[in-house]
């Protein structure tokens, strides 16, 4: 049977994290995790984006490259980008560590965390409690779970592995399967990826259409496929409090231009 794309990273992910674990033993990490710098409050900074009077909240991206577009950016200095990120009004960073396919690493986020205020997500394919922890080690201070890459009790148990950690989780969703089995497992703040991590299809439509599926007490993220300040309208427009937004960022000669122009946009969605 042939894997889909997302199959085939988390294997990758898989084969990486065994050496990582072979270098790093868990014991090890335990004590780098003591010593990691104090978690920043993600659920806080990104909370309350419909209906502040400034925007949306905007989770920027250090992508440099990916499964469905090849080389999106030669980002040099992650940190240097997220930097202009924090200037331009984003209310978190996320740093995608994945390397076989996204070019990222965990360099990456020790140097983002390092040199801005905000919030900073490890953005990968976790399956792994050792993961969770490796990302606080690293000043994480969100994770990404992706629901499907997980079971129910994965799910939970990881979340709730991040909370004690003083960190939080963004819970990734597709389907309505997804966001029903998100809520279920207690997400405290839920995305719906426009993009279809199996086939790479990019729907943003498919935000607006699912919107309804997501609670009221959520923090509701938007994430994928933003090209212009009209998608970071309609997004906002059905009710995300934030969206992620990677490509068009890290494509952008002045991204801290372009995230003003986002946030000033969702303005009028109201
Ligand atoms: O971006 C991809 O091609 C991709 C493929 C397979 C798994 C994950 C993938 N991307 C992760 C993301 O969801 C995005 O990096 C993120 O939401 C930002 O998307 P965009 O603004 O469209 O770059």
């Amino acid at each position: 049977m042939t894997s889909s794309v997302l199959e085939s990273i988390v294997e990758g992910v898989r084969e990486d994290l065994a050496e990582r674990r072979a270098a790093v033993p868990d014991a090890a990490l335990r004590g780098l995790v003591e010593q990691a710098p104090a978690p920043r409050d993600a659920l806080a900074a990104l909370a309350g984006g419909r209906t502040d009077p400034a925007g949306v909240r905007v989770i920027s991206e250090v992508k440099r490259r990916s499964p469905s577009k090849g080389v999106l950016a030669d980002v040099d200095a992650p940190a240097d980008l997220a930097a202009a990120y924090e200037d331009g009004g984003a209310s978190a960073v996320s740093v995608l560590t994945e390397g076989r396919r996204f070019g990222g690493s965990l360099a990456d986020l020790d140097a983002v965390r390092e040199r801005v205020t905000l919030p900073v997500l490890r953005k990968d394919f976790m399956v792994t409690e050792y993961q969770i922890l490796e990302a606080r080690a690293h000043g994480a201070d969100l994770i990404l779970l992706i629901v499907a890459s997980l079971d129910d009790a994965e799910l939970r148990g990881f979340r709730e592995l991040a909370e004690s950690l003083g960190m939080h989780a963004l819970v990734e969703a597709h389907t309505p399967e997804e966001i029903a089995r998100g809520v279920a497992s207690g997400a405290r703040i839920l995305g719906v990826n426009v993009r279809n991590l199996k086939t790479l299809d990019v729907d943003p439509a498919r935000y607006a259409a699912l919107a309804g599926d997501l609670p009221e007490d959520v923090v509701r993220v938007a994430e994928s496929g933003v090209e212009s300040e009209e998608q970071v309208r309609q997004y906002a427009a059905a009710g995300a409090d934030a969206v992620l937004v990677g490509e068009a960022l890290v494509k952008h000669g002045t991204p801290a231009d372009a995230l003003r122009a986002f946030r000033a946009a969702s303005l009028s969605a109201r």
